[in-house]
């Protein structure tokens, strides 16, 4: 970086963060709230180091530069390793598993008969051993720190985990670990020459990220560490991320000095405040403040919705508003749905659909394109179509059946053969097979009892949602779900729930399903974001840090989050932000971490820089039963300041100070009609009219520029209550083209000359929307 770029852009820099930049501290800490600029500081450190390499690159030359590394934790470990492999008896070109390689290992692993049988429990799941290492990993612990702790462990679990531990290879979630015995024994110096260590994100680091963040620092005096983050954002607990990583680092390292931007560049005042009385009630919470000098703003929306469905379309109902009122301050892509869990978005996918509202829904499937809906509705359409070829193809080993390809194949060739139904075909296949008691018959007859099953069920004029449910229990599926997707099994679980409540609501699944297979382009920019609250939203974590080649990276780790990051752009802060289904049992969700819960609000509140929705529905549906619900009581006991229970009501001002919270321009107030002199007394248009009452009545065309749903020339009749001479009186509208009342308050000046000037405002409206 030259001298005059540095200068530029430390001048961009507040005093705060410019000491931050500047500090020769040798252990820093930098912490910052939301929208303090900690990416703004971070990516100055990133920039200038990287345009240090290619300084440096000219000076010391390439192979040298490239010992400055910038990467992921994993990454940079995976480097690590693959230069000193043999030290620790690790081939260099070792393989990272993929996610289903690490599921077959285990799975030989619980075949094998020389595991201590009396410890190896052979009903434990694998999902549930490859979560439970995983989860060992991001502790820290190795096998032998594992079983040395649960050696005397009752929980059967443990005993067996540490058994399949020990006999595992290699995977992802390894490479830390590994990385941390081969510096621990001080056979190699790759990371003597390191100077200066910075961490993004400091309060998702594991503790087995620690403990090699300290391994890295105790191997010279001179190295320096800086670390920037927000423990208030530490929401990965799940993978042993800890707040008190920060107080952590205190301790461990001398004379750490911690400074605190403080000062929230991106929201609102009141935003600001109300996501404070969230967080607040953290009671881990390590004290500091957040303030910002950005305009007072609006009070955040705390609205009640009958029930789900509802809540969606009130967000339908509010964008087109917020697009239109806004004029044009506000379009489609600065907005996004925050939602907490995968199984919500269906609604939102069917209403906006219906709206005609783009959107974009980021960190997972669409609807009717997950695994386990599929699923269901290959059996339903089996069930409604026996010659469905594609659905028995899907179904027919899910859950696993082992049922072998061949059999698979031959079921198939009669049914095309003869033209016959599947369950047909599979009768004739077993009458045809002369061994009695070949190895699938059993299953392939216990497949054939369900289809039949359910099509009598359908022959029965049973309740779709029926069919569904028994679907469901009579397959076993949950059980294939804790198996093969532990990690996430009870969201799918609620997608499964939710197809059922859709059947029961009479909701046209087979219509929805075909939508869903328009494919919306997801280079225009221009859609509204409909983003999943977790963890994903905050950690844009670029596919190109990771620098393990692609193949070799694993598909599935952290499942939804990589999903999520393959996908996401920059933007993590939007104008406008609805957080839905703010509902005890979601936000927080039952189980979850308390604290952690309202971490994961708080940063989905303080995504938005001016209009925030938190949506609570009264009812929500769960397997086609009402259920009464609570408002998440991380937002109850708010100052009554700070949150209305009505949509914002749209007004020039509140224009003026989203423009100016935003940095946008004000937009032109269209609401001052174009011709707005009229003259006093002519007999052209418009032409006042003195009614029996005595009042003037005027009519011109009213012209709306930023409106979309409106045709853009309007009548609109002004009956003002005033006589010429007078100022500054209510008047009335009709036939206004959204069919909101209004009023229309004549402007000051009007009586001072020849001319009427008429100032139509906005004022506060009761909300046609009925919630
Ligand atoms: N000194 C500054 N002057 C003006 N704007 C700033 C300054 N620092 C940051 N901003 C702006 O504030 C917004 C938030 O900054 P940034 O994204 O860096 O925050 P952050 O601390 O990373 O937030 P979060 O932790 O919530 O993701 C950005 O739009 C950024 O451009």
């Amino acid at each position: 970086m030259n001298n005059k770029n540095l200068h530029d852009s430390l001048r961009s820099l507040n005093c705060v963060q410019r000491d931050a930049v500047l500090s020769t501290a040798k252990s820093l800490q930098i912490v910052a709230g939301p929208g303090s600029g900690k990416t703004k500081v971070v990516t100055f450190t990133k920039k200038a180091a990287n345009e240090l390499k290619e300084r440096l690159k000219t000076v010391i030359g390439p192979q040298m530069t490239h010992l400055i590394q910038i990467g992921t934790f994993h990454s940079i470990c995976c480097s690590i390793l693959r230069l000193n492999a043999r030290e620790i008896g690790m081939e260099p070109n070792f393989k990272i598993l993929e996610e289903r390689k690490r599921k077959e290992i285990i799975r030989e692993l619980l075949a094998d008969e020389d595991l201590p049988a009396k410890y190896a429990d052979r009903q434990i799941k694998i999902g549930t051993i490859i979560s439970e290492i995983d989860k060992a990993r991001e502790r820290g612990e190795n096998h032998i720190r594992f079983q040395n702790i649960y050696s005397g462990a009752i929980s059967p679990l443990k005993v067996s985990v540490s058994i399949f531990y020990q006999a595992y290879e290699e995977d992802f979630g390894g490479l830390i670990l590994r990385t941390t015995e081969l510096l621990s024994d001080n056979k190699v110096n790759s990371v003597q020459s390191v100077d200066c260590v910075l961490v993004d994100e400091f309060q998702d680091t594991s503790s087995a990220q620690y403990n090699l963040l300290k391994l890295i620092m105790s191997q010279s005096a001179h190295k320096s560490i800086t670390v920037v983050g927000d423990p208030d954002q530490s929401i990965y607990g799940w993978r042993s991320a800890k707040n008190k990583v920060f107080q952590e680092m205190q301790d461990d390292f001398e004379n750490t000095l911690t400074i605190s931007l403080e000062q929230n560049y991106r929201s609102s005042a009141k935003l600001v405040e109300s996501a404070s009385h969230v967080i607040m009630q953290d009671a881990e919470r390590m004290n500091k403040a957040l303030y910002t000098n950005n305009p007072v703003g609006i009070p955040i929306s705390l609205i009640k919705t009958a029930d789900e469905k509802k809540q969606a379309e009130y967000v339908a109902y509010e964008i087109s508003k917020v697009v239109d009122y806004s004029k044009g301050l506000i379009q489609y892509k600065d907005i996004a749905i925050l939602i907490r869990a995968n199984f919500i978005t269906h609604q939102f996918e069917r209403i906006l659909r219906k709206h005609q509202i783009p959107f974009n829904l980021k960190g997972g499937d669409r609807f009717f394109n997950r695994m386990e809906i599929k699923d269901m509705l290959a059996y339903l359409r089996l069930a409604f179509d026996p010659y469905d070829v594609n659905s028995f193809k899907r179904i027919i080993n899910i859950p696993k059946r082992n049922i072998r390809q061949d059999t698979i194949d031959m079921i198939l060739s009669l049914s095309m053969t003869h033209q016959m139904s599947i369950p047909e075909a599979i009768n004739l296949f077993l009458n045809s097979q002369k061994r009695s008691f070949f190895a699938d018959r059993k299953e392939i007859v216990k497949f054939l009892h369900l289809c039949q099953s359910f099509q009598d069920k359908i022959e029965n004029k049973t309740e779709i949602s029926d069919i569904l449910k028994s679907i469901y229990d009579d397959t076993n599926y949950y059980t294939h779900l804790r198996q093969h997707y532990y990690r996430d099994h009870l969201g799918r679980l609620r997608n499964i729930s939710e197809l059922v409540n859709m059947a029961t609501s009479k909701s046209d699944i087979f219509n929805d399903q075909d939508d869903c297979n328009e494919e919306e382009s997801a280079e225009d920019l221009n859609y509204t974001n409909v983003v999943p609250i977790d963890d994903p939203l905050l950690k844009p974590v670029k596919e190109e840090e990771i620098e393990i080649p692609l193949s070799q990276a694993p598909k599935e780790t952290n499942q939804d989050v990589e999903k999520f990051l393959a996908y996401c752009d920059d933007c993590l802060e939007w104008p406008c932000v609805f957080v839905v289904s703010c509902i005890d049992g979601i936000i927080p969700a039952s189980g979850g971490d308390d604290n952690e819960e309202k971490r994961i609000l708080y940063v989905a509140m303080t995504r938005s820089k001016f209009l925030l929705y938190c949506i609570s529905p009264r009812f929500v549906n769960e397997w086609g039963e009402l259920k009464s619900v609570n408002m998440s009581p991380f937002l109850e006991n708010m100052s009554r300041d700070l949150y209305s229970t009505i949509s914002p009501v749209w007004n020039q001002e509140l224009r003026k100070m989203l423009a100016n919270t935003i940095k946008r321009e004000i937009p032109i107030d269209d609401y001052f009609l174009r011709d707005s002199k009229i003259p006093k007394s002519t007999s052209s248009q418009p032409t006042p009219k003195t009614t029996s009452t005595n009042i003037p009545t005027a009519t011109f065309t009213f012209y709306q520029p930023y409106s979309s749903s409106s045709s853009p020339k309007t009548k609109i009749t002004v009956v003002p209550t005033y006589t010429y001479t007078s100022s500054a009186r209510q008047t009335s509208s009709s036939s206004f083209p959204t069919g909101l009342k209004r009023s229309l308050p004549c402007d000051e000046d009007s009586g001072k000359d020849d001319w009427l000037k008429v100032v139509v405002k906005e004022e506060p409206i009761d909300d046609s929307f009925n919630l």
